[in-house]
């Protein structure tokens, strides 16, 4: 049984353990205490209430009739509270059971009375023992510590106090560099590899097949360089025509462990539809679409269009990164990668020309081939496919139109850019990354040669008027960029527009930390609001320190934390930046398991514990949440974090994190809930223009 108390009727958040008293003394000064009673049972399903019963009026003055009953706080926990002066005389008494329906007599615990003095319960605490089957409840020791945070407004600010040295015993090395550590292998380094070799490879050589070139001005068989794969493209003389190997691939079927999990109504039919791994309102649009929308609308097919170089490649693998997430399945067709294993990797600019038939057909003919693996993906149940190409001319957008017909819609997503500066850079960024001059080893003849392609794209370029489209225009300029949509609804292209309408290149740095140790990550257990332990306390210094040393630079900075008191402790010395506290930065709710040790859960539950096991990220806590809640809740945190261009450090929890760098490191979401995010490490997250970069700071152990 467990009791605590404060000053403030409002506190009395849990923890969940035996045998500790401290910090209540501290708490009982005048004012009210406020008492909170709890019992725990996992076997009991309910027919039994538990009351209470003692020897003031307050609680029926021994009386059984006039018990005060306990609240069902979650499946298994059952709680009373009450508020008492602190002087209150001392109050015995003991716990009861009293059958739901009034029907039979009450059952009274075993033993001597329970003794509360002054809000604190004397002696050890116990089980509560009942003579009948099963009856032995867990009374626990609730976290006495009463919270320190509750009250603080949303968005606070603390000013750096005058002459105080920020924790001495804290102190970081000058150097913050010192504390790099390496980052995991697949960490967030989009920025360093070039988005189109991550693209979808041709399924003629996923399959097996082998890539004709009679047609192309290629010439010999040739290697692929390509970091992305590890492809070798074969060319065959006299083969024309291409081979794509359409009898593979299955649905990707989304199966619940768990019963509680999002696909637990639908019928197999529906699963094998092909579902999105997704909660929440994703996978509410997911199934209102198998139902209400026409067929071709479950397959959405965003074509890029726009000249080279204006961040088409770009913008489509970032919006992959985000749909995949959200659970969407989602892959990226790159038509620059298919002309690359088909016609070699270094094709002049006379290749582009509008006017070279030779080099129109091969470009159309690996756009056609793109297309095909792409619907045929679709077919197979994939969901949104991204079309990465120039697209640039009415004629081959009529062309995919065609082949879309009946078998999905389009989207085009034109990217425009005006300015002058941002598109030499980017040719520059080009020459750079692009397998196209990989070869090139004179900087300048590349920078020629792109250029005259460029000018042979212009010559014929059509901006999209036709269709449902997104455009893109000047957005990565400044302020002044605007998109402008026409014919677009659905829930999908909707997200996909508010998405797009956030993103930026402004470079910042996002730092995603945990809070400082807590008592309860000492003792093993899990959610619950506890403070920090003196580890923990020594880790919110340093952060302080470490915040204060690299965004010193910074115009602006937020931090933000989630609403529990062990993320707010730890941002507490950070000074001089807005703190901003999300709900959805709370930690994954662990519902009835919340405040237990996994121990507990796998003695206690072991089929709870088991389905966990077997699939953590669809797996919903009994009145709690799954990875994939997380996920959706989450999904504001992304938008707004893509959206600031000041730096942002989230000090948050492990599964919160855990999904938040899925996003930046483009992990699949099976990872998420066992990618590592260790105590008292900083994740630095570098957005800029060339992608996401990573690097890691461990202040402590
Ligand atoms: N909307 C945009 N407008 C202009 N430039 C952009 C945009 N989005 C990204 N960029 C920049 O363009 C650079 C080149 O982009 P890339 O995607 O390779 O171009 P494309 O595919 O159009 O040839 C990127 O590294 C990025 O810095
Ligand atoms: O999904 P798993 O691996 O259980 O990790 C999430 C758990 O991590 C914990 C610590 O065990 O997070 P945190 O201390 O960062 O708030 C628990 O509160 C939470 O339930």
């Amino acid at each position: 049984m467990g009791a605590s108390a404060s000053k403030n009727a409002e506190s009395g958040a849990h923890g969940g353990e035996e045998g500790r008293e401290e910090g209540l003394n501290d708490h009982q000064d005048g004012g009210q205490l406020y008492v909170s009673l709890k019992m725990e049972n996992y076997k009991r399903k309910g027919e039994l209430i538990p009351h209470v019963y003692g020897s003031v009026p307050l609680v029926g003055s021994w009386d059984a009739a006039k018990a005060l009953p306990m609240e069902r706080e979650s499946a298994s926990i059952w709680e009373l509270s009450f508020v008492v002066p602190p002087n209150h005389e001392t109050l015995d008494f003991k716990f009861l059971l009293k059958p739901k329906d009034s029907s039979g007599g009450c059952v009274i615990e075993e033993g001597p009375n329970r003794l509360l003095t002054r809000g604190t319960l004397q002696g050890d605490s116990r089980m509560a023992i009942f003579k009948i089957d099963e009856a032995s409840w867990r009374a626990y020791q609730e976290n006495l510590q009463p919270s320190t945070v509750r009250g603080i407004p949303d968005v606070s600010i603390n000013a750096p106090p005058e002459n105080v040295e920020n924790g001495s015993s804290a102190s970081l090395e000058l150097d913050i560099e010192h504390y790099v550590v390496p980052a995991p292998s697949a960490s967030a380094n989009s920025g360093l590899v070039y988005a189109a070799n991550l693209t979808e490879t041709p399924r003629i050589f996923t399959h097996g097949g082998v890539f004709s070139n009679m047609d192309g001005p290629g010439g010999s068989p040739y290697p692929y360089r390509d970091s992305g794969t590890s492809t070798t493209a074969r060319l065959k003389d006299g083969q024309r025509g291409l081979f794509v190997d359409r009898g593979v691939g299955s649905p990707r079927m989304v199966k619940s462990a768990s019963a509680n999990s999002f696909t637990g109504n639908l019928s197999l039919d529906s699963e094998a539809k092909g579902m999105p791994a997704a909660a929440g309102a994703v996978a509410a649009a997911a199934v209102a679409d198998q139902m209400l929308g026409p067929k071709e609308d479950r397959h959405l097919a965003i074509v890029l269009v726009g000249l080279p170089a204006r961040g088409k490649t770009f913008t489509a693998a970032k919006l992959t990164r985000y749909l995949r997430w959200l659970g969407h399945d989602t892959k990226h067709f790159n038509v620059g990668k298919y002309r690359r294993l088909k016609h070699g990797a270094n094709q002049s600019a006379d290749f582009f020309r509008a006017d070279n038939p030779e080099g129109m057909e091969a470009r159309n003919e690996v756009a056609a081939l793109a297309m095909e693996d792409m619907i045929s993906w679709m077919q197979e149940g994939g969901q949104v496919g991204i079309f990465d190409a120039t697209n640039s001319t009415r004629k081959r957008r009529n062309m995919l139109m065609k082949m879309a017909e009946g078998r999905c819609k389009i989207i085009f997503l034109e990217t425009i850019c005006n300015d002058r500066r941002i598109i030499e850079r980017n040719i520059r960024l080009k020459i750079q990354q692009s397998p196209d001059y990989a070869d090139q080893t004179n900087f300048e003849a590349g920078l020629e040669d792109f250029k005259t392609r460029l000018a042979n794209y212009e010559k014929v370029y059509e901006t999209v008027e036709e269709g449902s489209y997104i455009k893109m225009i000047d957005m990565v300029a400044g302020q002044d960029g605007q998109i402008q949509v026409n014919h677009i609804s659905g829930y999908l292209p909707g997200r996909i527009v508010f998405f797009l309408v956030n993103t930026h290149l402004t470079p910042r740095p996002i730092l995603l930390t945990r809070h400082g140790e807590s008592r309860d990550n000492v003792r093993g257990r899990i959610g619950g609001d506890t403070v920090l332990s003196d580890r923990g306390e020594l880790y919110s210094k340093k952060l302080a320190n470490f915040v204060e040393k690299r965004l010193r630079s910074e115009r602006a900075a937020s931090i933000w934390t989630s609403t529990l008191q062990r993320t707010i402790i730890t941002a507490s010395p950070i000074v001089g930046f807005p703190k901003i506290q999300w709900r959805a930065l709370d930690e994954i709710n662990a519902g009835v398991c919340d405040g237990m040790t996994y121990e507990e859960i796998k003695k206690n539950m072991p089929e709870e514990y088991e389905a966990r096991k077997k699939d953590k990220l669809r797996y919903r806590y009994p009145r709690g949440e799954s990875y994939l809640d997380v996920i959706q809740r989450l999904e504001p945190v992304i938008i707004e974090l893509e959206r600031q261009r000041a730096p942002v450090v989230v000090i948050s929890h492990q599964a919160v994190l855990r999904a938040l760098y899925s996003y930046f490191a483009d992990r699949p979401l099976k990872e998420i809930p066992h990618i590592e995010v260790p105590l008292h490490t900083i994740i630095e997250i570098q957005m800029g223009v060339t992608g996401v970069q990573e690097k890691r700071y461990k202040l402590m152990d």
